[in-house]
């Protein structure tokens, strides 16, 4: 995957939302495909809102899904987004290129899983780590937990209760790859509240160096 820089909104529920959000510039937006997330959505409405986009990528985010699962959603976007507990050799069953493995932060040990997946050369996204819920938390990783992953690779999608406020100022401390970020902009779940998406969008451009500060 080349891009310039990679700028994400998760938890996508409504295509003209999507279009208005690809109109500010993220290059990436996330729809979620499990039934147990307050932003689950059904195939029909994700083909939706990717008939409605035009020049960002949509990554479907899934959790231990079924390869036949994979296969339907990868018809229909850009990129899976593995946010559960997948084996590297089920990930490999599905183009490299297509594919995010997301990593939830909780300890060294974490770091520990991340490492078979960076020797890959797979696209990492790092998130902060619960007991009840599989993402969309809006809780920050631990910060030397972090910089244990950037010694790692500088190849990472940094997530994990990023906003319009803090995403500078992370961008420029940890230098990721990419951002990603859900509910700290929404009004509720599912529902982006705009105006902070695009200040989100605007902050991570100017600190990518893309505009003008
Ligand atoms: O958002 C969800 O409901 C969700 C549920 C299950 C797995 C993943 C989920 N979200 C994945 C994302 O990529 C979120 O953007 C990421 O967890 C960061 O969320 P937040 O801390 O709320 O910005």
């Amino acid at each position: 995957m080349k891009f310039k820089m990679f700028i994400k909104v998760c938890g996508i529920t409504d295509k003209k939302q999507a279009k208005q959000i690809e109109d500010y510039g993220a290059t990436h937006i996330g729809v979620i495909h499990f039934e147990k997330s307050p932003r689950h959505i059904n195939i029909n409405k994700i083909k939706d809102i990717k008939e409605n986009l035009q020049k960002s990528k949509l990554v479907a985010v899934v959790v231990n899904p079924t390869e036949d699962l994979v296969k339907k959603l990868l018809d229909i976007t850009d990129i899976i987004q593995f946010h559960g507990d997948e084996s590297l050799e089920f990930i490999k069953k599905f183009p490299k290129e297509r594919v995010i493995k997301a990593f939830r932060i909780k300890d060294e040990n974490s770091i520990e899983k991340i490492k078979p997946f960076v020797n890959e050369n797979y696209l990492i996204l790092i998130d902060a780590y619960s007991e009840k819920e599989y993402g969309g938390t809006g809780k920050q990783i631990n910060q030397k937990l972090v910089l244990k992953v950037k010694n790692l690779t500088d190849r990472f999608i940094l997530s994990g209760g990023l906003d319009e406020k803090n995403v500078y100022e992370l961008i420029k401390k940890y230098k990721p790859f990419g951002v990603d970020a859900s509910s700290k902009l929404e009004l509720k779940p599912g529902i982006k509240d705009l105006n902070k998406v695009k200040n989100y969008i605007i902050n991570a451009k100017k600190a990518f160096g893309e505009i003008s500060e």
